[in-house]
């Protein structure tokens, strides 16, 4: 096969829980996250240049070796060179749906597909978790991008624990269209304010009393949908919703439209809603619109999702991915 066509899945966190420094510089978290059926498409093509060629359509995203699509590529290329001898280079095309520097892992989503569709296309014949260990060396979420479902994520967000899938949520998002929020910024300011409560690395004790995770997996396991919408956390809401107001004002907007449970995503500035159905979604949604009347803002329903990436061979198209309500 010359092509493939991916889709590649947005990410929501369900929990966000940060537990101190790591000795690599980065933070020791747990979170659950759960994939999310607004996807980007990423199309794939043998090219007979060795070369990584990446074209995409929003003006954001760097076409070039910046874009965590192309990095991906470079690395398979690097690893695999009698592969690229063999097949040639690749052109990725991707048409962006998941807003950008939004907390929903589109980046990191990106590259997932490229690790699982190059493997395909030059016949690497990789495992699932060796897929995982080269896309945790592009980013802390790439692995969870390539697993999806529902999952447990430690360490740095890379360690993932499979979670029972939680079928039958519906989800609502909104973004202010021209904020962004940076996951460096948004980590390094936590750091500034809060590393004083920070277990040290080595303090095993203070990590296992630090973690309040347990009752999210147990309702998860339980499928208590209400206990979830109770129970959604996110510690990085701390230092972005004081400096973002908007967001702020978002989320106490979700808060009175009557939803199972509302947060901030990752590092932001997506706010979601949990629901019980795409109806309840809708009117959430239409709830929320009423609240703040800004032109400037985005919505998006969804439902959970138990996939990170769906591989399709050219010719063999499904619907199209999620987009823009
Ligand atoms: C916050 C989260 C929550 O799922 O997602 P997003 O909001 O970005 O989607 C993740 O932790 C983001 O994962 P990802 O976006 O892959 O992060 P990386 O590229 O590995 O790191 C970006 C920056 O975030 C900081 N970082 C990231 C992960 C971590 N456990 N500790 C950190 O301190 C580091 O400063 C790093 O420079
Ligand atoms: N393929 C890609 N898709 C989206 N953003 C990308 C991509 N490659 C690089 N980037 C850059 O990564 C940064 C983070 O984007 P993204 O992954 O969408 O957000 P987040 O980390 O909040 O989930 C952006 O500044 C963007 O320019």
């Amino acid at each position: 096969m010359r092509s493939y066509s991916l889709l590649a899945s947005a990410k929501i966190n369900l929990y966000l829980e940060i537990i101190g420094d790591r000795p690599d510089g980065y933070h020791e978290l747990a979170m659950v996250l759960q994939s999310i059926d607004l996807a980007d498409r990423i199309n794939l093509r043998a090219i007979g240049t060795d070369t990584i060629r990446v074209r995409c359509d929003h003006p954001q995203v760097p076409p070039d070796k910046n874009n965590l699509a192309y990095r991906a590529a470079d690395l398979l290329a690097k690893q695999f060179p009698d592969a690229l001898a063999k097949y040639g280079g690749v052109e990725i095309a991707i048409h962006k749906q998941i807003p950008v520097a939004a907390g929903l892992a589109g980046g990191s989503a990106n590259a997932a597909a490229v690790l699982v569709g190059m493997d395909l296309l030059w016949q690497l014949g990789l495992t699932q978790s060796e897929l995982q260990e080269l896309g945790g060396t592009l980013g802390s979420d790439v692995p969870f991008c390539i697993a999806g479902g529902t999952a447990l994520a430690t360490g740095r967000g890379d360690k993932l624990s499979p979670l029972p899938d939680l079928g039958g949520f519906s989800v609502v998002l909104a973004k202010y269209r021209n904020l962004s929020i940076s996951t460096a910024w948004a980590y390094q300011t936590y750091r500034q304010q809060f590393s004083s409560s920070y277990c040290a690395a080595e303090d095993l004790e203070c990590r296992r009393q630090r973690l309040h995770s347990g009752p999210m997996v147990g309702a998860i396991a339980q499928k208590d949908r209400s206990k979830i919408g109770q129970l959604l956390h996110n510690d990085l809401e701390k230092v972005a919703l004081p400096v973002y107001p908007q967001v702020l004002q978002l989320r106490e907007a979700f808060e009175s439209a009557g939803a199972l449970g509302t947060m901030m995503s990752g590092s932001g500035p997506t706010v979601f809603a949990l629901a019980e159905s795409s109806q309840q979604a809708q009117q959430v949604m239409e709830r929320v619109k009423s609240a703040i009347a800004s032109p400037d803002l985005d919505f998006w329903v969804a439902e959970f999702s138990n996939t990170g990436i769906q591989i399709f061979s050219e010719g063999n198209e499904t619907k199209p991915p999620i987009s823009r309500v």
